[in-house]
């Protein structure tokens, strides 16, 4: 005979006396099989606790336990943070000093109107070999987690100090000099100059040297950021208040920099709305992160690059002139490679010998040394760098020759005459056009945005000019 099929109507009719049921058999059934139970009151002091749980923490009677504040028998216990919040904690591993660790969960006790009276805490695991997957992670995660927050404080160290800004030469030494001075005070500074002319590492010495030596130094590139996901990146967001790849909550890098530096390189390409803002945060130190209906106050000292002409943005209108001056307190001037040829000796020598550890002890012949005089260096220090580095890659002279260099040096840079014999105006105006274009955007690496910013034209314009050209990126 098949029986018959359960009447559920008829069960939950009497719903509040299962339930009642319910409760109390599973409150027995946790104080039978874990190891542990304790209750607390509204101040967190224990009015109950099992005597299994009370000679765990070395209270051989559970009653000597009575009356105190959890803490002082339950040294981790987070007990107060229920009663505090009446939000249960379903499940937490307690860790006890040189004990087991614990599986515990965590119940808050209402009464009638909802008021929070007490917590109600199991301890349900001591043997967490049975949990050993879910522990395992939890440790793994803690350890990345460690080690995370360890590469990010590394990050936020400075990586150069004065000395690393080679060049005693007259123009090195008044860049020096002025850095020096900005390192004294804590205006806003503003690093212009041509690109590898050494403007981060002197932002990296200025915050080094100065008062806020031992908070962050946070870095943005304003170039390598899409423009819709900057303000973000700024000033942070609340969760899905931005539409990109990532639509979690970020905190934004005026935070991370709170009471340290914030430098922020390619100022020039910070988009017209986000110069608004920005000089909010410079005015009165507090902004709302995107999404957010909150102020955050921070206390940040600004440091400001450029490669771009920003006194000419700013006549065209592409950079605010309130910002601009905002910025242009402490201004230093990063000379050009080939202003100051008299540093190359030292700056070879400083680059050889960074090298040293990975490519072997190398020299450069004084001849080679001339012979770089002569270049127009457009990439500046980096570009030197880079020469000498590959250079010592594919040469096996101990110390560097002009052969060695010559062939890595982009000819098409040296300042020779300019090839004209065989054309009219238009088709040499026409070459050169294609090469100042083709050039600017290879500085510039492919950046189209950033190219028209440093010659001065508009970005439709370079486009335009760039499809008559036949160029591509
Ligand atoms: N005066 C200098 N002394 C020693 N190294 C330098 C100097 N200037 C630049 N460099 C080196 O050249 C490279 C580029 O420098 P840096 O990034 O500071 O230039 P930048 O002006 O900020 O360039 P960009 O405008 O492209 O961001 C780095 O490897 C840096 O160490």
């Amino acid at each position: 005979m098949t029986p018959a099929p359960l009447d559920l109507t008829a069960l939950l009719a009497d719903y509040d006396a299962v339930r009642q049921w319910a409760i109390q058999s599973m409150f027995d059934t946790m104080e039978d099989f874990c190891e542990g139970t304790v209750i607390v009151d509204h101040e967190a002091r224990i009015v109950w606790i099992n005597a299994r749980y009370a000679a765990r923490f070395g209270f051989a009677d559970p009653a000597s336990a009575i009356g105190r504040p959890v803490e002082e028998v339950i040294p981790h216990s987070q007990m107060r943070d229920v009663v505090r919040h009446g939000k249960p904690q379903l499940l937490d591993i307690m860790q006890a000093a040189g004990q087991e660790s614990l599986v515990v969960t965590r119940l808050p006790l209402k009464d009638k109107t909802g008021q929070v009276v007490g917590a109600i805490g199991f301890a349900l695991f001591d043997q967490l070999q049975s949990l050993s997957p879910i522990v395992a992670k939890f440790s793994r995660l803690k350890e990345e987690l460690a080690s995370a927050q360890e590469s990010l404080a590394q990050a936020r160290k400075p990586k150069y100090s004065f000395d690393s800004f080679i060049g005693s030469g007259e123009a090195a030494t008044e860049v020096k000099r002025r850095a020096r001075r900005a390192a004294q005070m804590d205006s806003p500074v503003l690093l212009l100059g041509e690109t590898g002319t050494g403007k981060e590492v002197l932002a990296h010495a200025i915050h080094a040297a100065s008062a806020r030596a031992g908070k962050p130094l946070v870095s943005l590139n304003m170039a390598a950021i899409p423009e819709t996901l900057l303000e973000a990146e700024l000033f942070g967001a609340v969760a899905g208040a931005y539409s990109g790849l990532e639509r979690k909550g970020r905190i934004g890098k005026f935070e991370l920099a709170d009471g340290g530096t914030l430098f922020l390189d390619e100022m020039g390409e910070l988009p017209l709305a986000l110069q608004s803002k920005l000089l909010r945060v410079l005015q009165d130190k507090e902004f709302e992160p995107l999404g957010a209906n909150k102020v955050i106050r921070a206390d940040v000292r600004i440091i400001a690059a450029t490669s771009a002409p920003l006194a000419q943005q700013v006549e065209s209108g592409a950079f605010r002139a309130d910002l601009f001056y905002r910025l242009n307190v402490l201004t230093i001037e990063t000379p050009p490679l080939r202003h100051r040829v008299e540093d190359l000796p030292a700056l070879c020598a400083a680059v050889l010998e960074g090298l040293a550890l990975t490519c072997g002890v190398r020299h450069i012949s004084a001849a080679a040394v001339e012979y770089l005089r002569h270049y127009h260096w457009p990439g500046n220090v980096r570009e030197l760098r880079n020469v000498l580095e590959r250079a010592i890659m594919l040469s096996d002279h101990s110390e560097l020759q002009v052969e060695d260099l010559a062939p890595l040096i982009d000819a098409g840079t040296l300042r020779t005459p300019l090839a004209v014999a065989d054309q009219d105006y238009q088709s040499a105006m026409k070459a050169f056009e294609r090469r100042l274009l083709e050039d600017a955007l290879k500085s510039a690496g492919g950046r189209a945005a950033l190219a028209a910013q440093r010659l001065g034209i508009g970005r439709a314009t370079l486009y335009k000019k760039m499809t008559a050209l036949g160029i591509n990126r």
